[in-house]
């Protein structure tokens, strides 16, 4: 998988080189380059942003540097590759949009800021990939590098390969439509609390159905609504 970003921040994705992603790059497995939008401009100032038509508070992002940044990208004419613009009004984020991420070959990553980007960048687009807008969750970021971080880390590690053992991706919260089971481990009593006795059975059977039955309580208190449908 090929991943880009486009952020006038490129240097907050450098923390992409360590930890698992880190791991996957080395092995060729997953490929990310963060450019520099900045870089696309052409006056002394290097300006990205400008007033909103119709007036209003904050800047826009310019269309120009997007549109030489993301055709640096894909090249002219039609590409397969994905264009994910992270966004307030962005479709809601979910293990489920994670899943068919990483089922991609090529992500192009737009990160805005300000009040976001000149509308007619996704249009411009649209006519010549896919283009997605997602939503991290139901809060105000500052930008779009924030959600591409987490965007990243949840569709990478379903990138086969990446996470060394797949079945650790099996039972984890939202896998299922259920939030995960609570986990434990040595040592058996900490500070008088005991691990549940059936995690030190040996019934595999009775500790699968006590796990299940946990997910369900922990879903139903915590997250009823997953229930519903
Ligand atoms: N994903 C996601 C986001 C964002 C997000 C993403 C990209 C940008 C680019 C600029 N801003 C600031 C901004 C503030 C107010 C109205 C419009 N834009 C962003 C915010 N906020 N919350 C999420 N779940």
């Amino acid at each position: 998988m090929r991943i880009d970003i486009v952020t006038i921040f490129p240097e907050f994705f450098s923390v992409l080189d360590i930890s698992l992603l880190g791991k996957a790059r080395q092995a060729g497995i997953i490929e990310v380059v963060a450019h520099d939008l900045r870089a696309f401009t052409h006056d002394r100032h290097r300006t990205v942003d400008d007033t909103p038509y119709g007036g209003g508070a904050g800047m826009v992002m310019k269309p120009e540097p997007w549109g030489e940044a993301i055709d640096s990208i894909v090249g002219p004419g039609r590409s397969d590759a994905v264009l994910v613009v992270p966004s307030p009004a962005g479709e809601p984020f979910t293990q489920a949009v994670a899943r068919e991420l990483a089922a991609e070959s090529h992500l192009v990553f737009a990160c805005g800021r300000y009040e976001g980007i000149d509308q007619r960048v996704t249009d411009h687009y649209e006519g010549r990939m896919r283009v997605r807008l997602i939503s991290l969750g139901d809060y105000v970021l500052n930008g779009g590098e924030v959600a591409v971080m987490a965007m990243i880390e949840a569709a990478g590690r379903l990138v086969p390969g990446v996470v060394g053992n797949p079945e650790s991706l099996v039972e984890e919260s939202h896998e299922d439509g259920l939030l995960e089971y609570p986990s434990y481990t040595k040592p058996s009593v900490w500070r008088d609390l005991e691990v549940p006795p059936v995690l030190l059975s040996g019934n595999h059977g009775a500790v699968a159905e006590w796990r299940r039955e946990q997910q369900i309580e922990r879903t139903r208190r915590v997250r009823p609504e997953l229930l519903s449908d």
